[in-house]
């Protein structure tokens, strides 16, 4: 056994279909009495049914949640919070929506009690991300850690198919470099080899039928062992490569994700043999690269950046960037790889296979 060290995180995780309606029991716990809900404007309908259900206890909501948190929203949300004296935030929805939330508690300290609609995995982490002049910062607080969070199936119900997938392959890029992380311990390790196979085994059921309950339990299961991941060990490569596309190339995170992480995990292939070959096991494949590639185009989801947004003439200056600021990866990717790296996006960008 190598050493390791493990810290566990402080919350409490409430899960189950229907559990949405412990959410006044959940509130009152956090002690707090003036909840400000958050929601994107699409998701205003539940926005509006949670501060139903909290009835005195709904300080107000702020439905203006949008992907990789704009600066100029997260003032907004604050400047809203400290006027309606709110003592606590609700985010109901996915990443967008627990990013705004986090937003307001590293200003402020309020709690984050998270509803989460997809499987992104935000809620299980202390990392924030904040947008200004089209750069994607990212940084981790314990502040921004919700409190407490509740998952209720029957709200991913009406998660569009697409987003579905390509959000569970957000998930499962979380517990793939989890594996490979320079601080991973066997904790994090059961956690993403269960998270990979829950989700590995939903998605196909969930896009026959999208209203399978228990199929909807299984990906949310794996989002939260997968967030888990994220929200303990560090993120390499593949998360450096997507936050580089999705904040300065504004193109959307979960697809991002699911076009890029095949080739970002072939790229560390023969530098972390045994992670290659805990997740090939867990997806049930003979390659983990393939696998990836496999799971995202079997199920329908994109594989090629030219598809979701990117331009050619973007990736020079991908390369550029990704390898400008590098995070740790068990194979260096500094500026002496640049070239791998570009070479790595072309194949992205033309959905080629993985290698
Ligand atoms: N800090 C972290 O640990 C972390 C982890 C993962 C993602 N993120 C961030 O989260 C953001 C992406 O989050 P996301 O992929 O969950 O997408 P999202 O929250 O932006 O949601 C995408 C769209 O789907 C809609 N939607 C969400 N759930 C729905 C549901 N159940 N039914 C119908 N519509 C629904 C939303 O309203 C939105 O319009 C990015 O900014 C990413 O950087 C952060
Ligand atoms: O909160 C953020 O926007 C940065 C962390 C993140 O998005 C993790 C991921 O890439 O899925």
């Amino acid at each position: 056994m190598r050493d390791f060290v493990y810290t566990s995180q402080p919350q409490r995780v409430v899960f189950g279909a229907g559990s949405l309606q412990h959410l006044a029991r959940e509130i009152e716990a956090l002690g707090a009495r003036r909840a400000l809900v958050l929601s994107t404007p699409e998701q205003r309908g539940q926005a509006e049914r949670v501060a139903a259900m909290l009835g005195a206890h709904a300080a107000g909501i702020f439905d203006r949640a949008v992907m990789h948190v704009p600066i100029e929203t997260a003032r907004e949300a604050r400047e809203v919070a400290r006027k309606l004296g709110a003592d606590c935030a609700v985010a109901i929805g996915g990443g967008s929506t627990t990013g705004l939330g986090k937003a307001i508690a590293l200003d402020s300290g309020l709690p984050i009690l998270a509803i989460p609609t997809t499987y992104a995995g935000s809620e299980m982490t202390p990392i924030y991300g904040l947008t200004e002049a089209g750069l994607k910062k990212t940084g981790k607080d314990p502040r921004v850690l919700p409190r407490t969070v509740i998952y209720d199936p029957e709200l991913s119900r009406s998660l569009p198919v697409g987003l579905s997938v390509t959000s569970g392959i957000n998930a499962i890029a979380h517990a793939a470099e989890g594996l490979y992380a320079q601080d991973s311990n066997p904790v994090m390790d059961l956690m993403a080899q269960e998270g990979i196979a829950a989700i590995a085994r939903a998605l196909p059921v969930i896009r026959r039928q999208p209203d399978d309950i228990d199929a909807r339990a299984d990906a949310l299961y794996g989002a939260w062992l997968c967030g888990t991941v994220l929200g303990n060990v560090g993120m390499a490569l593949h998360h450096k490569l997507c936050h580089t596309l999705g904040g300065s190339f504004n193109l959307p995170h979960a697809e991002v994700h699911t076009v890029v992480l095949p080739h970002a995990i072939a790229f560390n292939a023969e530098a972390a043999p045994r992670a290659m070959a805990l997740i090939a096991k867990a997806l049930g494949a003979e390659s983990a690269p393939a696998g990836l590639q496999a799971l995202a185009r079997d199920n329908g989801a994109p594989v090629a950046l030219k598809d979701i947004g990117m331009k050619a003439e973007d990736l020079d200056r991908a390369a550029d960037i990704a390898v400008g600021n590098p995070y740790w990866n068990p194979r260096p990717f500094g500026p002496a790889e640049r070239d791998a790296i570009r070479a790595l996006l072309q194949r992205a960008f033309d959905g080629d296979p993985p290698r």
